[in-house]
């Protein structure tokens, strides 16, 4: 399962630029929705036609909480603060004397901002707390928001709700409305293509392995984040006209956990799915609602817990499944322009790494207390001590993934403590984890892509072997998992590599091979390589150079022999008195 680029084979390259069944069916399944919506008012009695109306403004609402939950993960509970934010700058624009294009427009900028600001706050702290924050955040403002327009009654008309600009043909707006929808659903669409795309889905993934590739992760989100405000706030600019009256509920509790119920049943993280969920629910609720009352509230929670249970990709997911005969694997954007590598500074010379008296603490508990560290190019430091001597911690500090109390990384002469990761990676550092971090939901393929873009090579000059277009990840054995992981560090020809505890989980004869593997990358590549490992036969194989980590202090720095040999090594590592 090593791999090097070479030509892919004819068959998988014909497999490629047929592409997946379902990116055959999209473009026709599409054509036939803008029909429908087309001659729908030329078939609907005005009663459905408006119907249908309202079913595509929920719809491109919901597609804006898709933007943000089904492409980055990013859960927002107070979806509504952004429609309403919309739908109340109609109210209070054109009572103000503006058009409605105009008091449109403010809509989404206030939606974009607002959610922009959100984002802001909450991908700045910590991922551990950052995604709590950012439901709070969300329900904070819907709930705020809400109060604020039923108390500013002048403003907003208060708790009976403020008059909105209505049509008088249903069928002339619906004609405006559609349109809007369909061209904002593509052009969104473009959020998701190309090189966005690959960071989007790599984030949604694995965000630690997407963050290690060199994906700016707080920037995607954010971006994608700020998309989802915008998009959902047009929503409710379309809406108003619609309802012809805006209340508090817009911005409110209720209607923030229907779009995220639409959005469950409907399938995230496609164009389709939202607007499913969305139309095929306001139709029930328009039609049924009434009769059924309490029933058909019954009727959606059971829908709701039953997709969730069964199909959690929901409908589209179903039909993907379909149409794929059972697998439902996100596949990667095509034709994605590779990352611009930064050339290495002029500054580097053979000393890749110096770790200058670093100090780390979780919680008020040091853990690293002053230690240092140096590797040199071409060289093998294996990194040893007892369990939670800090080994895993300073390759964290080094990655930049652990937060420095003090001291300083150097990486290639430039002192990096400041950087985040993904610019360390982008500089030339790569990392392999403990358990591998690969895109377990994508195929094989598509991992090697995603690792040549980020390495900024072009995907489509990429090896692609037979049967790694159908194979997922997740399927492959720890051995296959590890080496391709590797792979996938190895394709940015990396300045220095860092590897916690290689050979966890394999075989002797599959250690014996990934340590021939490593020696030969140090040797080819002519890179630094820090390896974290208990397996002391590994570290007689790998190291140039032992160095023995002991309550986050370097208590031992030499060869293999003089190491052993070391009485503080002895005693704190060996257990020999
Ligand atoms: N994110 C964290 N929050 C709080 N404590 C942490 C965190 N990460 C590590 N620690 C603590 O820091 C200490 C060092 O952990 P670390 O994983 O770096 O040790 P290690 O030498 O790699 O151990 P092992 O060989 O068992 O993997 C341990 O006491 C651990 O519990």
């Amino acid at each position: 399962m090593t791999a090097t680029a070479v030509a892919a084979p004819a068959h998988d390259r014909a497999t490629r630029a047929r592409g997946p069944v379902v990116r055959r069916w999209a473009a026709p399944l599409a054509a036939a929705a803008v029909g429908v919506l087309a001659l729908a008012p030329f078939g609907l009695a005005p009663h459905a036609l408006g119907i249908l109306t309202l079913g595509l403004v929920y719809g491109l609402f919901t597609y804006g909480l898709d933007l943000a939950w089904g492409r980055v993960g990013l859960i927002s509970v107070g979806q509504a603060a952004f429609f309403g934010a919309g739908a109340y700058a109609v109210v209070i624009g054109t009572d103000a004397g503006l058009s409605l294009p105009v008091a449109g427009l403010l809509g989404v900028v206030a939606g974009a901002l607002l959610a922009a600001l959100i984002g802001a706050v909450a991908l700045s702290v910590p991922e551990a707390t950052g995604v709590p924050l950012l439901i709070l955040l969300t329900l904070g403002a819907s709930q705020l928001l809400q109060r604020t327009a039923t108390s500013l009654r002048n403003l907003t008309g208060g708790a009976n709700g403020g008059l909105a600009p209505v049509f008088d043909l249903v069928q002339g707006y619906y004609v405006v409305l559609a349109s809007c929808a369909v061209a904002v659903a593509l052009t969104a669409g473009l959020l998701v293509k190309g090189r966005r795309g690959l960071f989007q889905l790599t984030s949604l993934v694995n965000p630690l392995r997407a963050e290690h590739l060199g994906v700016d992760l707080r920037a995607t989100r954010w971006v994608a984040f700020t998309a989802a405000g915008a998009v959902s706030a047009l929503a409710g600019v379309l809406f108003a006209p619609v309802s012809g009256i805006v209340t508090p509920a817009s911005l409110g509790l209720a209607l923030s956990a229907s779009v995220l119920v639409w959005l469950a049943v409907g399938g995230k993280g496609s164009i389709a799915g939202p607007f499913l969920g969305a139309g095929l629910l306001t139709i029930g609720t328009q039609t049924l609602g009434g009769t059924l009352q309490s029933w058909y509230v019954l009727g959606t929670a059971a829908l709701f817990i039953l997709v969730v249970q069964v199909a959690p990709d929901g409908l589209a997911g179903l039909v993907r499944r379909a149409l794929r005969r059972g697998r439902d694997v996100p596949a990667l954007p095509r034709r994605i322009r590779p990352v611009h590598r930064p050339a290495a500074p002029e500054t580097a010379g053979d000393r890749v790494l110096e770790v200058r008296d670093v100090e780390v603490s979780f919680g008020g508990t040091p853990v690293l207390q002053g230690t240092s560290l140096t590797v040199d190019r071409g060289e093998v430091v294996c990194l040893i001590g007892p369990n939670g001597a800090g080994k895993s911690t300073l390759l964290g500090a080094v990655a930049g993934t652990v937060e420095v109390a003090r001291g300083s990384v150097w990486f290639e002469g430039v002192d990096v403590t400041a950087q985040p990761t993904h610019r360390r990676v982008r500089h030339g550092m790569a990392r392999m984890f403990q358990v591998p971090r690969v895109f377990d939901q994508l195929s094989v393929a598509d991992n090697r892509r995603a690792a040549a873009v980020m390495a900024g090579v072009g995907a489509e000059d990429l090896a692609v072997h037979a049967g790694e277009e159908d194979r997922v990840a997740g399927e492959l054995s720890m051995a296959d998992r590890r080496h391709l992981e590797l792979d996938m560090v190895l394709t940015g020809s990396p300045e220095l590599l860092l590897l916690d505890e290689p050979a966890a989980g394999l075989s002797h004869d599959e250690t014996g091979a990934l340590a021939a593997r490593i020696r030969a990358v140090a040797a080819a590549e002519r890179c630094g390589i820090v390896v974290v490992e208990h397996d002391m036969e590994l570290v007689r194989q790998l190291a140039d150079r032992v160095v023995v980590l002991s309550r986050g202090a370097v208590i031992a720095d030499g060869s293999m022999d003089e190491i052993v040999a070391h009485d503080s090594v002895r005693t704190a590592y060996l257990g020999v008195p």
